[in-house]
């Protein structure tokens, strides 16, 4: 039935103004105005369909992907695009290709660590897509270990070139997108030699293919490194493998903002920290935190959009059956996710501001924020993906078996989005990076020099270390003050017992490897405590629109009180909060699910996603999901004909055999 909407009664219900929901959720009026146009841009578009995508075969797959990406830069020109518009709409066409690496890491990496000529010279080229890049780093045996990379570049002063080589199997480049097929160029991490001394890792541009016939240039052997998780998914990107037999490059194509080498040879270093040659990761981990506040919600708003429509047990004198989600254990698992894409919405958000912030003070020479921001980028990345992930499957089961249907999205949103947890830097080695700055802060309390920013709850140690929960009834857990100490206290007292035991070890780097596992929990506390915060210190802003405060302030108690029942061994165990207290939590809690369940609609409706962006025959925006979901199985290839092929060569014999064996 066209035009019913079966998610009507569901929306009546609402208590809040969803109009200025979608205001808060994109982060401004004229973002949301962007986002809305280019979705339906997107949408109304018949060559950016994407309903086949997981009945393609590879290289159908891969060249449905080049005629996307490419018909998206036609009208991106045609139309004019600012560089907003075009970043959504490439985010709408929702199809991961080689123009994500070239955007979002070839161009950032030569802006952040090439000198201004360098600039000059490749970013125009790049901008018009003349040269099409990749992000060369990963290695076929190291890819976390940076420093551990083996590909060379050595200098030749005779011919005042690199000469750039993989000497063994393992120092084949593997993994990076766009490389497989497509990119005439990369910028690659090598180790930089210079009169047989090492100097650590370099990014180099490299041209790798002909602009002429895209061959590969001599001495360079390229190819996909092959199908990845799942169907259609991520297998629309064309990862690849790079070896180099001595190949050579002018010696300007080392990007020189970190160092320089001179034209004898010699390298000089400016006063850039070393590890801005990392400064490409920490912008794209800022991205991925924004993102996944996107992955989530779209799973969510599948997941939520379903259960209201789905209906099982609990039918009395011929009635309707329960809507599942009215089932508390359903409440239970969706709406913390729920309550969890808005919290990661608020936390990219400010995090975007972080990382603005922190590179306007790098280019006048300000390094003072570096150490906090790459904490940041790499915990909240860490945490964000592997949240999202854990969600996104957790959304497929709330959907019941036909969350398992590909027509569901769940499938594929999973499989393009799992490997969040790895690209960008393993989750857990991250959090390690987030633990060794725990451990440094720690180490330095007393100092003199107070901890700042995120850090800063630290420079209240001697209180967190001794106050307790003074919560006496549910209700107090609405306090934010009572929740913020708590997640303050949990997570110092967690990197605080981490520095005790650490100090006794004589080798503290033995000791860092024996107590990882501790010190990742302490960094997730701390990571927790972050996104807590932000959600608190967005409540703080002036929100317009009847009743938006108000379902915001419900989803950020969902988001902390959720944390703390299923963390709340951290919380018992450093003797913040007694068995009671937690117990309390969980009350309020529960309460605060029967505030979110009348408007869980309208909460996933204020993401404002198009059924095309969406994907989902069980999240689509009217609930019609039966109809459709009988409809789509008509379409499946395996139904074009009643009696399938092979019939006749395997199912006709093996029924003629049963035969036989019957009669016999
Ligand atoms: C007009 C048209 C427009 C069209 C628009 C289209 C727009 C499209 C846009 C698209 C946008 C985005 C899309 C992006 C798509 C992404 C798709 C995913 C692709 C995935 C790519 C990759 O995976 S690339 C490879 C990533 N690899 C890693 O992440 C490796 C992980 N490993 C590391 O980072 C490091 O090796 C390590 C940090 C783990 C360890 O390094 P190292 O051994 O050198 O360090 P130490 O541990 O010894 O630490 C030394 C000190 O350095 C500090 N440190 C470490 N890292 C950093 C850093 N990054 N920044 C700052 N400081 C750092 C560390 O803390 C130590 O400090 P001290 O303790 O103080 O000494
Ligand atoms: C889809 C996809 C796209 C990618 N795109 C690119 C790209 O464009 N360019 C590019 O250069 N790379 C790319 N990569 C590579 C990616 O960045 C690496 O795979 C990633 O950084 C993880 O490194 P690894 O594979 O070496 O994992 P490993 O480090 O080998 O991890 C294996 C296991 O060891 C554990 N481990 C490793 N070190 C430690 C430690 N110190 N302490 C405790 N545990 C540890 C990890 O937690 C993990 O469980 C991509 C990868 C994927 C999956």
């Amino acid at each position: 039935m066209e035009g019913v909407d079966y998610l009507a009664d569901e929306r009546k219900k609402t208590e809040f103004d969803v109009e200025e929901m979608k205001i808060v959720w994109a982060g401004s009026r004229h973002t949301f105005e962007v986002s809305d146009r280019m979705a339906k841009l997107v949408a109304n578009d018949p060559v950016f369909r994407k309903d086949d995508r997981v009945m393609l075969a590879r290289k159908d797959l891969f060249k449905n992907t080049l005629r996307k990406a490419t018909y998206a830069w036609k009208r991106i020109n045609e139309l004019r695009l600012s560089e907003e518009e075009a970043s959504k709409l490439r985010s709408f066409v929702d199809e991961p290709a080689f123009t994500d690496l070239h955007w979002g890491m070839f161009v950032p990496a030569i802006k952040g660590q090439g000198t201004d000529e360098q600039q000059k010279k490749w970013l125009p080229l790049a901008y018009k897509m003349q040269i099409i890049g990749c992000y060369a780093q990963t290695e076929l045996g190291h890819g976390s270990n940076v420093q551990g990379l083996e590909t060379t570049a050595t200098f030749d002063p005779q011919t005042d070139e690199f000469v750039i080589h993989s000497p063994t199997l393992t120092s084949s480049k593997w993994w990076p997108g766009g490389l497989g097929k497509v990119s005439t160029h990369g910028v690659v991490y090598a180790r930089l030699i210079l009169d047989g001394q090492e100097h650590g890792i370099h990014g180099f541009i490299v041209q790798l293919r002909s602009l002429e016939d895209h061959r590969p240039l001599p001495g360079i052997t390229v190819a996909d490194i092959g199908m990845k998780f799942g169907s259609g998914a991520y297998n629309t990107m064309d990862n690849g493998l790079l070896r180099f037999d001595h190949v050579r490059i002018p010696r300007d194509q080392m990007l020189m903002r970190v160092s320089q080498v001179t034209r004898d040879g010699k390298i000089v270093q400016s006063d850039v920290p070393r590890q801005l040659v990392y400064g490409t990761m920490v912008y794209v981990r800022q991205t991925i935190v924004q993102d996944a506040s996107i992955a989530l919600s779209r799973a969510v708003c599948i997941a939520t959009r379903y259960s209201a429509v789905r209906r099982q047990f609990g039918s009395s004198n011929g009635g309707p059956e329960t809507q599942v989600i009215d089932y508390k254990t359903q409440q239970s698992r969706l709406f913390p996710l729920l309550a969890s894409a808005y919290a990661f919405r608020f936390v990219g958000e400010w995090l975007k501001w972080l990382y603005t912030d922190v590179t306007q003070r790098l280019q006048a020479n300000d390094f003072s924020t570096l150490p906090e921001a790459h904490a940041c980028t790499a915990g909240l990345k860490s945490l964000t993906t592997s949240v999202t992930a854990d969600g996104i499957e957790e959304s497929r089961k709330l959907c019941g078996g036909h969350g398992y249907l590909a027509s569901s999205g769940l499938p594929e949103l999973f499989a393009v989005y799992v490997p969040a947890c790895t690209y960008e830097g393993d989750n857990t080695v991250l959090m390690l990076q987030v633990a060794r700055f725990l451990m440094k802060t720690v180490s330095q309390l007393g100092s003199g020099k107070p901890p700042v920013g995120t850090i800063s709850y630290m420079g209240r140690i001697e209180q967190l270390m001794q106050c307790r929960c003074a919560v006496k009834k549910a209700g107090d857990w609405l306090n934010p003050n009572a929740v913020l100490e708590a997640f303050e206290a949990r997570a110092a007292r967690m990197s605080v017992s981490c520095a005790q035991k650490l100090s006794k070890f004589s080798n503290p780097e033995e000791g860092f490897a024996e107590l990882s596992a501790d010190l990742v929990e302490a960094a997730v506390a701390h990571c927790q405590l972050i996104v807590v915060s932000k959600f608190f210190e967005k409540l703080q802003q002036d929100i317009p629109g009847k009743g938006v405060k108000r379902q915001l302030e419900v989803l950020c108690g969902v988001y902390s009180l959720h944390l703390l029942h299923k963390h709340q061994g951290d919380f018992l165990a450093t003797s913040y909060i007694t068995p009671k207290q937690a117990s309390l939590a969980n009350d309020q809690l529960r309460e605060l699910y029967s505030q979110v369940r009348p408007n869980a609609i309208a909460l996933v409706d204020a993401f404002n996603y198009t059924d095309h962006y969406l994907g989902s025959i069980l999240g689509c925006y009217d609930g019609n999901v039966y109809p459709k979901l009988y409809e789509a199985a008509w379409r499946d290839p395996l139904n074009d004909s009643v009696i399938p092929d092979g019939y006749e060569q395997y199912i006709r014999p093996l029924l003629k055999q049963q035969l036989r064996v019957a009669k016999l």
